[in-house]
């Protein structure tokens, strides 16, 4: 912790007591909290002029009252305050809401200085900020004024005037922290100076170059604290270093129906060599929907059986953890392996019979919801654990079976793909394989987009595709996340289209059902005994029937774009041609773009890049993600190249900081602290 991060609000020469209390309340408690607590924006206070300013734009002028001006109330507390107002030899209308005490201020002939929104048509200026003294007008015209995230209690001028006092204080106790070699290679504002710069920068450039240099050091410490984080993994904690012959590998994949792409042998010989090595594997497996990653999971537990361990698969619904469990038999148990499934709705007895056969070693792959490791699960000797989707297995996790014991390799599987930026940030101390090619004879999916009251046509092109012999799914959103709701919604159509599309069979599946009844939906769906499913969400990860080529999304305006993309992904998953129509009367452009990205494009990284600038990282890795990294001034979706430049650096200074010469010995004390926080980034 540096000087500045101990001391006191109190040590500030000028502070009193209640704006402690009100520095408090932002969660602002040392000193260093008020020089770090950055504006949000600023107000461009530069006179501007007016013959040249576009509509709607913020301009800043400085004039003379002409007249009285003119006060109407708008109910009790509103009112509408209007001066006309001389500038440059143009007559002007200021409009000040809610500001009825001016009136008294705005004499004929006052010089005053505003800011505001330009209305060109109207020549009017909608006032935001007002300077009424010359004094004022002195001190802010020409400049930004930084303008802060406030609570009811503090002024805007009274948290200005701390900031400031703070810098006169102690801003040259600010030290240096990026070495002095990467400040030159970037042209960098050292430190300090870019620190004060953020709060009060005379000129978009001289913001520009603060924000640069912060964004940056912002990324790079985080970066080199995941770097010490991998590194922390890989030498303080021994795996266990697997056995595996190759040869029996190649049995194993020999016996699938097909051949491995490209992509999926590389893949597999990362996590055998991964396997292999004596530090535990942390690794996140991506590939979009349908690339084929069960398989490779299965190699993975096979790998691990072959070296005597057991293995478990963490999925996330269980409809998902009767397909795997039904998908993965079929692969391993012909070589040997026992695969068992243990889900929230078994019988007691049967239940029981499970427990015992992990326990003692009999089964040898488990396949399950989350529960599998948070419940008191014996294993007999555990080896791997995979997690498919949304799941991270982090450092906790980690923590709670290493006391039962344990310290399995990890793998985690994600059809979800992740930006970049977020990848690395997020997923950053993981090593990451990519599935990046589909597995031949695919069809691409076509996407259309219809209106609601095209539904005569959908209904036509449903029975067309099962008079083919293929099978469609119609997928009803949640509402409001509320149950019943969606329960009744997917209930409502799937009895309208029982009707609609008789002598088709259809049948009906929601998270409510109970799980034998879901099992058997799915089980009835898959040997074709149904024709059509109405479903909401519940197949939206890894439900494979590749004979199901339609796939219709109500209300798809309601779904994430990713979301709409693992959707899609539950067609195009055989050699026929498949289609997705998606039905939605979106009311905002944005909603109509949305539509059209899905229409247009089946690269999911594409479409993931775009859901996260339309979504933020925090929605688009869902609210339940803990961990997110939350960064002062840099924004993940704004500053992707600064990050990568940052992680190169951070990759090398990590490297390289025993040798670091003197003149950075504050780095070398900063990284040492985050090296002992390092554990806590999870
Ligand atoms: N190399 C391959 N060649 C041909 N078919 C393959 C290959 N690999 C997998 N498949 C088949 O492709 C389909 C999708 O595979 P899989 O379910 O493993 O994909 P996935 O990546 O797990 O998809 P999702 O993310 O949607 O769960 C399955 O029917 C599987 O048998």
């Amino acid at each position: 912790m540096s000087q500045l991060e101990k001391m006191q609000l109190r040590e500030l020469p000028e502070i009193t007591n209640r704006q402690i209390e009100q520095l408090q309340q932002l969660q602002i408690n040392s000193i260093w909290d008020l020089l770090t607590y950055f504006p949000f924006r600023y107000e461009d206070m530069r006179l501007s002029d007016l013959s040249q300013a576009v509509e709607d734009e913020k301009v800043a002028i400085q004039g003379m009252i002409v007249g009285q001006p003119s006060l109407r109330w708008l109910g009790k507390k509103k009112s509408r305050l209007v001066a006309r107002c001389q500038v440059d030899g143009l007559t002007v209308q200021l409009v000040w809401f809610n500001q009825h005490f001016l009136k008294d201020k705005l004499t004929d002939g006052k010089e005053i200085a505003v800011a505001g929104r330009w209305d060109r048509e109207r020549l009017q200026i909608t006032v935001s900020r007002t300077l009424l003294s010359k004094a004022e007008q002195e001190k802010f015209l020409g400049q930004f004024e930084p303008i802060y995230s406030l609570s009811q209690s503090i002024k805007m001028k009274t948290i200005r005037k701390l900031v400031y006092q703070a810098f006169v204080h102690f801003g040259r106790e600010i030290e240096e922290i990026l070495p002095a070699e990467i400040c030159v290679q970037y042209h960098f504002l050292s430190r300090a100076k870019a620190m004060y710069l953020l709060h009060f920068p005379r000129s978009r450039e001289e913001l520009y170059q603060a924000r640069r240099r912060m964004i940056y050091e912002e990324l790079f410490l985080y970066e080199c604290k995941i770097f010490w984080l991998k590194e922390t993994n890989q030498q303080q904690l021994k795996g266990i270093q697997h056995q595996i012959p190759m040869k029996q590998i190649d049995h194993l994949t020999e016996s699938l129906p097909f051949p491995l792409t490209k992509a999926q042998k590389r893949v597999m010989e990362e996590i055998i060599s991964d396997l292999r090595a004596n530090t535990p594997m942390n690794r996140l497996l991506q590939g979009d929907v349908g690339s084929g990653k069960t398989v490779i999971a299965a190699i993975a537990l096979y790998a691990v059986w072959l070296s005597g361990y057991q293995g478990a698969l963490m999925v996330p619904t269980e409809i998902l953890a009767e397909q795997h469990a039904k998908s993965l038999r079929q692969m391993l148990e012909t070589h040997g392996l026992k695969v068992v499934s243990l889900v929230g709705g078994m019988r007691t007895k049967e239940r029981r019979t499970v427990l015992e056969q992990i326990e003692i070693g009999l089964a040898d792959v488990v396949v399950g919801t989350h529960a599998l490791i948070q419940e008191s699960v014996a294993f007999k000797k555990l080896g791997l654990v995979i997690t498919d989707e949304q799941h991270r297995f982090g450092v906790k996790q980690r923590t709670a079976l290493r006391e039962k014991g344990f310290l399995p390799d990890v793998l985690c599987m994600t059809a979800t793909p992740i930006p970049r930026t977020l990848a690395i940030t997020y997923f950053g101390e993981m090593e990451v394989s990519i599935i990046d090619e589909m597995p031949a004879g695919r069809q691409p999916i076509e996407t259309h987009w219809v209106k609601k009251d095209h539904w005569s046509k959908v209904l036509t092109f449903i029975k067309k595709e099962c008079k083919t012999g293929r099978q469609a799914y119609v997928i009803c959103p949640l509402i409001e996340e509320s149950e019943k709701i969606d329960l009744q919604n997917a209930q409502d159509v799937y009895e309208q289209l029982v009707t609609q599309l008789a002598p088709l069979r259809v049948g009906l599946l929601h998270g409510r059902m109970h799980a034998v009844e879901k099992e058997e939906v799915m089980e009835a769906f898959a040997k074709n005994e149904l024709q059509v499913l109405v479903s909401t969400t519940v197949v939206e990860v890894g439900v494979n029937v590749p004979n199901a080529t339609a796939m219709v999304i109500y209300d798809a305006d309601r779904f994430g774009l990713s979301q709409l993309h693992q959707l899609r992904g539950r067609v195009g998953r055989g050699s026929h041609a498949s289609t997705c129509i998606l039905i939605a009367d979106p009311k905002t452009e944005t909603g109509v773009g949305r539509m059209k990205i899905m229409t247009e494009t089946n690269d999911g990284f594409v479409i993931s890049e775009e859901d996260l600038s339309l979504r933020g990282p925090g929605d688009f890795l869902g609210v339940k993600q803990s961990g997110l990294p939350e960064f002062k001034i840099a924004d993940l979706t704004m500053d992707q190249q600064i990050l990568e430049y940052a992680r190169a650096d951070a990759a090398k200074w990590v490297a390289n900081v025993e040798n670091a010469d003197a003149s950075d010995q504050s780095l070398k004390r900063l990284l040492a602290s985050l090296k002992t926080k390092a554990q806590h980034l999870d």
